[in-house]
């Protein structure tokens, strides 16, 4: 499998330019399930490449499905550390820099954004602000709902 197979070109693009040019052995077995829609458990060592395995299947499904500003919250990525959420915000904005959407990050109390065009769902800050986003990774998810630093309107099931 090589990352030619997206549809969305700017995702190419971006794993161009961050010199990701062949998928690494976990991304290789998964992204094709989760791109299918399938349920998807995977573990592998550190450094093998788990953040874009789980990444890039979710940029492509919202592209694919044409994901709005109507929709709601397109994604939720829940990390049992702040460190892992702030790690995979940042390979977010690296592979997604060249793309129309919104995501934020929220770690203890803390509320960063990357917003860019499309506004879809809304999640309240420390402050109360209410903020749209379309992408959302949390880490400690649990702390922040029973400290009601977050909510998010959106249907888990
Ligand atoms: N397809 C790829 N080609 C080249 N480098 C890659 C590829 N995928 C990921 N990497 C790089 O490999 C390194 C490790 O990736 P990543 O942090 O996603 O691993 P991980 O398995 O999630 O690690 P951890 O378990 O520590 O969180 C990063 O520097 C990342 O940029």
């Amino acid at each position: 499998m090589s990352y030619h197979i997206f549809s969305l070109i700017k995702l190419n693009y971006c794993l161009m330019e961050a010199q990701y040019r062949q998928p690494t052995e976990i991304q290789r077995q998964t992204i094709g399930f989760a791109l299918q829609g399938k349920d998807v458990l995977g573990a592998a060592k550190t450094g093998s490449g788990k953040t874009l395995a789980f990444l890039i299947p979710v940029l492509e499904c919202l592209y694919r499905q044409q994901w709005t500003a109507v929709d709601g919250l397109g994604a939720l990525l829940i990390s049992p550390t702040r460190e892992l959420a702030y790690q995979t915000f940042e390979v977010l904005r690296k592979v997604g820099k060249n793309h129309e959407f919104s995501a934020g990050l929220i770690i203890g109390g803390k509320v960063l954004y990357l917003l860019f065009k499309f506004y879809s769902s809304y999640v309240r800050d420390t402050h109360g602000i209410h903020r749209p986003t379309k992408c959302l990774i949390a880490g400690s998810f649990l702390t922040m709902q029973q400290q009601e630093i977050m909510k998010v309107n959106t249907n888990i099931t």
